[in-house]
């Protein structure tokens, strides 16, 4: 008779005789696509045309989206998703590797967005600040830039809409991460003696009850980024960072309080930036920005031909222009694409009363 040790023996090497043969199949399958998206980039390439696009980011959100209606379980929807995500990623770089400036330095949420987006076969450029990356998509040393642009506790990015007014660049995709900030130190820390803590000043201010509750007297320094805080406490014996875990990984820093955002579904909506625009992917969204003189009723009559062209409006913000006074600059976010008629007919109506109308972009919802 067989113990019970042998009996889970021999269903293990069952088991992964399976999960072989399996694995064998999928790594076949993976060859096979992977010939396949080469095919498509010669097609592309004899097309005849002199600046020959791979990457098709409305492609990419459908071939996602299907992958995760098709989904069956027991994996999540989103881990399927993550999964193509890969594997395009791996076959988009064959032909050749994704080029994308983000917010930098290495360790950001920016960077981590971008990958979030490309997938990690795409090759990442920190870039000190937000205008740099506008310069570097507008200068053609990278395919696509990647910056932050709402935050769910914080607000918008400023910076980020202020660089849309004077550029001609389009947006070309949106993506999510829910941001989880930590308390990290280095080495050399006195944990006990913090009198400093650095920190991008949207972090500072997600974590401000927290700071105030734990380390009211520490003064908190601003810095240009999160990652910019994990390496410059490296050697201050006094000081702390909050930054995210890929800081802490890649500084080599220790997390001393974990989570310690005020609001547990801190999320921030980063925005991918290219030069072309992106034609519908059957789930789209559109970014304008219009410029309005403050008169009685200008609002009103800037969102009513949305709501009488049944666009469905998902953002307003307002900024100061500044070019003149009393005068204001809004940007929209709406539910479609430029090419539905819908829209175009909303847009019309709209133009019709503003001073400046420009769209930043129709692009895919973001799927992950
Ligand atoms: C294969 C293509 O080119 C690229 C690769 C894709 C993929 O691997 O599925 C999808 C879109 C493009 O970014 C295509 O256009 O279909």
């Amino acid at each position: 008779m067989a113990t019970e040790k042998e009996d889970m023996q021999r269903q293990l090497l069952a088991l992964r005789d399976r999960i072989d043969a399996i694995d064998e199949q999928i790594g076949k399958l993976i060859s096979e696509r992977a010939r396949c998206a080469q095919s498509v980039a010669e097609v592309k390439k004899a097309s005849g045309e002199t600046l020959v696009t791979y990457y098709r980011p409305e492609r990419e959100a459908q071939v996602l989206r299907r992958a995760m209606e098709r989904n069956e379980g027991p994996l999540g929807d989103e881990e399927v998703a993550r999964l193509f995500r890969e594997i395009m990623s791996a076959c988009l770089a064959l032909e050749e590797p994704i080029k994308v400036a983000f917010l930098g330095p290495e360790g950001t949420f920016t960077q981590q967005a971008a990958l979030k987006h490309f997938g990690s076969s795409a090759v990442t450029r920190p870039m000190s600040v937000i205008d740099e990356v506008f310069r570097e998509v507008e200068a053609g040393a990278v395919n696509y830039g990647v910056v932050p642009v709402e935050n769910s506790t914080e607000g918008v990015v400023t910076h980020t809409l202020d660089n849309f007014i004077g550029s001609n660049l389009k947006i070309c995709g949106e993506v999510e991460l829910r941001i989880h900030h930590h308390l990290m130190v280095s080495d050399v820390t006195h944990t006990d003696s913090i009198t400093r803590i650095y920190s991008h000043s949207q972090s500072l201010a997600q974590c401000r009850k927290w700071l105030d509750a734990h380390y009211p007297k520490a003064e908190r320094i601003a810095v240009n980024s999160n990652a910019e805080a994990a390496k410059r406490i490296k050697g201050e014996w006094n000081a702390a960072a909050i930054a995210g875990e890929m800081a802490a990984e890649l500084y080599g820093l220790q997390v001393l309080s974990e989570k310690i955002e005020d609001e547990p579904d801190n999320s921030t909506r980063f925005l991918i930036i290219g030069t072309e625009q992106v034609p519908p992917s059957g789930e789209d969204k559109t970014s304008i920005v219009v410029a309005v003189k403050n008169s009685p009723g200008a609002l009103h009559g800037l969102l009513e031909p949305f709501q009488r062209h049944k666009v469905d409006l998902t953002r307003v913000e307002t900024r100061p222009s500044r070019t003149g006074a009393w005068t204001y600059v809004f940007f929209i976010d709406f539910k479609g694409h430029v090419d539905q008629l819908a829209v175009q007919s909303a847009l019309a109506d709209v133009a019709a009363q503003v001073s400046d109308l420009k769209v930043l972009g129709s692009y895919p919802k973001g799927v992950l």
